[in-house]
């Protein structure tokens, strides 16, 4: 059985507004995520961050316990509106010290700090003055990068610039089921374009600034699969990987957008006359990170209905792709479960930029944990998901797929967006009533799992 190098890094990951509480403490200012979350009807229950772990004041206790799972490296996002609370002008000081305590702390445990920038909490002020559908919004953030790498690049062993800009890009400006909620059909190609022209620009500032912790960026690829070879199901597959994965990859590895999904979504000339960033979005990189969690069968809409009718505008293309029930298990998010997907996505990046490290930054799977009487969580559920795509990653590996490390999503419960606290991903319980961790059953093997694996 293939092993994995002994320099594979094991990580958890996580994200600054979905555990860190402590919303209006030490100089943070509010994000669009705060202001989302207060607006009736957008999140479950009408749950916010405002608490969430209470990570801000536990981050030694959550850091133990990732020392205590063996983990080698940990992944989390810096909340921007802690560091330039208005986004752009004046640095919050404490907000980096925080930041900088998390990161030393990580590393008396001998955990590598891995920082994401952006992980969707955008500083409200700039959302008020045109979010991700304005060029500035782009500087804006090419000058907290900078700030931030300035500040703490002696700490930080990897840099993400973003979080999934599709996420960002289509389910904020297109879906509007995530922060600020817009739903503005293919402008939201717009917001994707300056999302990628920041993690250009960011690149760019942090190069300048000088440092070897390797740059890179994290997108959400869909392993995309025809319901049949039809020439309507294949249409339907290539337009889902367009705007799923080729408007991102394209861009960042080929200096290039892919014309078919521009064209599909009347978006050509708009591009044309941007042109010239693309060379600053394809800055060259030290690795791609992939979240993974769910592999999609599409095929073209027989009677014309969108998409993905839980969506209440559906994203630019869907009109255009129905999603197919292939009968697999699916977790509690109604993902299907397909780890042999995390091994295409893999590949495909593989193929455009042969050679460029890889780490899945995230991979998870939510359940409707239950406690035992003992306190215990039995999360088999969750348990198996891992093992199958852990075995994925271990495939990726004997097939000579340049991947580096694995990120489990996530270390803890926390607040997973529209669905609040409904939905638990974590290896480690949190108990919202006490704040109490408790490993759970997952988190056990995993700590097993790397402890073998190392060797
Ligand atoms: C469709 O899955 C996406 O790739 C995705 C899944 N997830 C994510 N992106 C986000 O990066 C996390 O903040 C979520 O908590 C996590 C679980 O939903």
């Amino acid at each position: 059985m293939t092993t994995f190098p002994a320099d594979f890094v094991w990580g958890t990951a996580t994200a600054s507004y979905q555990i860190e509480g402590a919303v209006a403490e030490d100089g943070r200012r509010p994000s669009t995520w705060d202001t989302f979350a207060r607006t009736p009807g957008k999140v479950w229950n009408g749950d916010t961050g405002d608490v969430a772990c209470d990570h801000y004041h536990r981050f030694a206790e959550d850091v133990a316990i990732m020392a205590d799972l063996g983990v080698d490296a940990y992944r989390f996002s810096v909340a921007w509106p802690r560091v330039v609370p208005e986004g752009t002008g004046a640095v919050n000081q404490a907000g980096l010290d925080f930041y900088r305590r998390v990161a030393e702390t990580c590393l008396e445990h001998g955990v590598q700090p891995y920082v994401t920038l952006y992980h969707w909490d955008l500083p409200q002020p700039l959302e008020d003055a045109g979010g991700w559908l304005s060029r500035s919004t782009a500087e804006a953030f090419a000058e907290y990068a900078r700030i931030t790498h300035e500040a703490l690049g002696d700490v930080i062993g990897s840099w993400i610039t973003l979080n999934e800009p599709w996420c960002s890009a289509l389910l904020g400006y297109a879906a509007g089921v995530h922060a600020p909620g817009q739903q503005l059909g293919t402008r939201s190609l717009e917001a994707a374009h300056h999302l990628l022209l920041g993690h250009g620009l960011a690149v760019q500032a942090m190069r300048a600034d000088g440092g070897e912790a390797p740059l890179g960026i994290t997108l959400n690829l869909h392993a995309v699969r025809a319901a049949s070879d039809s020439e309507a199901d294949l249409e339907a597959a290539r337009r889902y990987d367009g705007l799923g994965n080729r408007l991102f990859l394209d861009p960042l590895l080929r200096g290039a957008y892919p014309e078919d999904v521009l064209a599909d979504t009347g978006t050509t000339e708009w591009f044309a006359e941007r042109s010239d960033d693309l060379a600053t979005i394809a800055e060259p990189i030290d690795f791609i990170g992939i979240n993974y969690y769910s592999a999609h069968t599409v095929a073209a809409p027989e009677d014309g209905r969108f998409s993905d009718p839980s969506l209440p505008t559906p994203t630019p293309g869907s009109e255009r792709v129905v999603t197919v029930d292939t009968g697999a298990e699916k977790t509690q998010m109604g993902w299907e479960i397909h780890p042999d997907g995390l091994v295409d996505v893999l590949a495909q990046v593989h193929a455009l930029a042969p050679g460029l490290p890889l780490y899945v930054t995230e991979n998870g799977s939510a359940w409707p944990d239950e406690v035992g009487p003992d306190g215990r969580v039995e999360d088999e559920d969750r348990r198996r998901y891992l093992e199958a795509h852990l075995e994925a990653c271990r495939e990726a590996v004997a097939r000579g797929l340049p991947l580096k490390g694995y990120f489990c999503w996530s270390l803890l419960d926390n607040f997973e967006w529209a669905f609040g606290y409904d939905r638990r991903f974590g290896i480690v319980r949190v108990d919202y009533e006490t704040q109490q961790r408790t490993v759970k059953r997952s988190g056990e093997f995993y700590r097993d799992f790397v402890a073998r694996e190392r060797g």
